[in-house]
């Protein structure tokens, strides 16, 4: 008796230090094993879906699905009582995984089957006990294997427990993770959308996308029509990411000559190309530990582009002259106007630096189709000028808002601007705009939107000009004569602007400068 209670003790106290349920298990099965002399014993968990029960030790064959009677063990569930079972009993029985239990119990005369429940009915799974002495009253009979049993079912109840606890604490740090990701990035929409202004479906889901980029490594591609806000998206992406403080180097590859693009983005050392009288810091070198900001990406001539490519597998570059490697950690944001894609197939952008660009491709919906964003710009623009100009408050009227809303827009955001900072102009302070001084068309219009007699270039085509006596602003005038005459051109020649800029006189970069500069698009 006094031996009995000491083994008992022991190894109940071997039971309750097991930390988790696996060890529980082995340790509870090892015990009954020695303890009763049986030939092996298993311990079979049912898992959180009550559909199968698990057990371990039989490679890969230890799954017993709750509702397949081909198995003795889902009677057991069934009937939720304990049964013995005959070795002959268990040779008829054709299921794989019961057979693999069969054989790595060396095939004993007789199992004993037993459900184990909580106190509260629920089931936990079933006691295999396997031996070759089919009399089970003499073991399950003994207080020893009940207080055994009994304690089992507690310790594996409260294994239970703690892991539903520590699933419960890590759900609910995933969604106060999630809470705090959604606060966070709730507040760095709201912040993004003091300057990229607009409460369309396309702009708020945009905040999201720049929000999301800005928190990554990333490198971002921004593809947009002209004026539609590519310059204000990566800046956006610059100061809500972690390089806020440090440096955004912005480079437009369609503004630099092409022999200086090069030089520029790399730097170089004194006496490298003639007239490189001093070493000089690139851009890519400037850029360390900010974001480098390529706009016109689809400019960059080929051989660079290979260049580029290099760097930004390896951040490392080697200034013109130089022989030492450089190091730069640059995050790199990329903008274009133009379809890539095209520029792909027409063999003159390289796909593998296009793919290394777009690792998290933005794309920025035109102006026209997102109306409802109409008058939050007007509004946004106003405020702009009046601030600017210490001009008193401005509004904008329903009909100027509907005048808007009819027009296209081919310069996108900025051609929104440059109407309403226009009409500003004309609006006495405390007043709303007016459809009337609305400049539509001005720098894009069909010939005839400025309502006066053509005034006529050189090659006989006609570019639509204000009465002269009526320039206020000559500069803005020549502007406009200038782009009239591109546009024009472009017209001419199907949007070919190689051609374009040879009927004209012009390098092809600089009548692109023109065209970004006055918004005139190739088409
Ligand atoms: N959503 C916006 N909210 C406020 N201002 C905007 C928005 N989108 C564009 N703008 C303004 O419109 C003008 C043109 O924008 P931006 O220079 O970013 O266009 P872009 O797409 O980079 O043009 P480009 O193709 O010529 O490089 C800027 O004055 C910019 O501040």
């Amino acid at each position: 008796m006094q031996m009995e209670l000491h083994t008992g003790i022991d190894l109940a106290v071997a039971l309750i230090q097991q930390d988790n349920l696996p060890d529980l298990l082995n340790t509870a099965t090892r015990q009954l094993e020695n303890t009763f002399g049986l030939t092996r014993c298993w311990a079979l968990e049912l898992d959180l879906s009550g559909r199968t029960l698990h057990c371990s030790g039989l490679d890969g064959l230890g799954e017993f699905d709750c509702g397949d009677f081909s198995h003795p063990f889902a009677h057991v569930l069934q009937t939720g009582k304990a049964r013995e079972l005959t070795r002959a009993a268990s040779y008829r029985l054709d299921h794989g995984g019961f057979q693999a239990l069969f054989d790595a119990s060396d095939r004993p005369r007789s199992l004993w089957l037993e459900p184990l429940k909580g106190d509260d009915g629920r089931t936990l799974g079933v006691l295999v006990l396997c031996r070759d002495e089919p009399d089970w009253q003499g073991i399950t009979g003994q207080p020893l294997y009940s207080g055994l049993r009994q304690l089992l079912v507690h310790q594996w109840i409260s294994q239970l427990q703690s892991r539903d606890q520590i699933w419960q604490r890590r759900l609910l740090k995933r969604s106060l993770d999630h809470l705090n990701d959604a606060e966070t990035v709730r507040t760095r929409c709201q912040q993004l959308a003091r300057t990229l202004v607009g409460n369309s479906e396309a702009i708020t889901r945009l905040r999201g996308q720049i929000v999301r980029a800005a928190g990554s490594q990333l490198s971002v591609l921004v593809q947009g029509e002209t004026g539609c806000g590519k310059d204000v998206v990566a800046r956006g992406i610059h100061e809500l990411s972690d390089r806020a403080e440090g440096p955004m180097v912005v480079v437009n590859c369609a503004a630099i000559p092409e022999t200086l693009l090069e030089s520029e983005l790399f730097g170089h050392t004194k006496g490298a190309f003639s007239g490189a009288d001093s070493d000089k810091q690139g851009l890519l070198a400037q850029a360390d530990g900010g974001t480098l900001f390529l706009d016109e990406i689809g400019d960059m001539p080929m051989a660079l582009q290979s260049k580029l490519l290099r760097v930004l597998e390896s951040r490392q570059f080697r200034p013109l002259g130089a022989r030492e490697e450089q190091r730069s950690d640059f995050r790199l944001v990329a903008a274009t106007h133009q379809p890539l894609q095209t520029g792909i197939e027409e063999g003159r952008f390289r796909r593998d630096l296009f793919y290394r660009l777009s690792q998290f491709p933005l794309r920025i919906t035109p102006l026209r189709e997102r109306p409802d964003d109409l008058e939050a710009l007007s509004r946004h623009f106003i405020r702009l000028y009046t601030q600017r100009e210490g001009a008193g408050p401005m509004g904008i009227s329903s009909h100027a808002l509907h005048l808007l809303a009819g027009y296209h827009f081919p310069g996108n955001v900025r051609e929104l601007r440059n109407i309403i900072e226009l009409a500003c102009l004309q609006t006495p302070g405390g007043d709303d705009i007016q459809p009337e001084v609305l400049r539509l068309n001005d720098l894009f219009g069909e010939p005839g939107a400025w309502n006066r007699p053509p005034c006529h270039v050189e090659d006989g085509g006609a570019v639509d000009m204000p009465a002269v006596d009526e320039i206020r602003d000559l500069k803005a005038a020549s502007q406009a004569f200038e782009a009239a005459i591109i546009r024009e051109r472009l017209r001419q020649y199907g949007g070919n602007r190689a051609q374009a800029a040879e009927s004209l006189g012009l390098p092809k970069r600089t009548l692109a400068h023109k065209c970004l500069k006055y918004q005139v698009s190739d088409s």
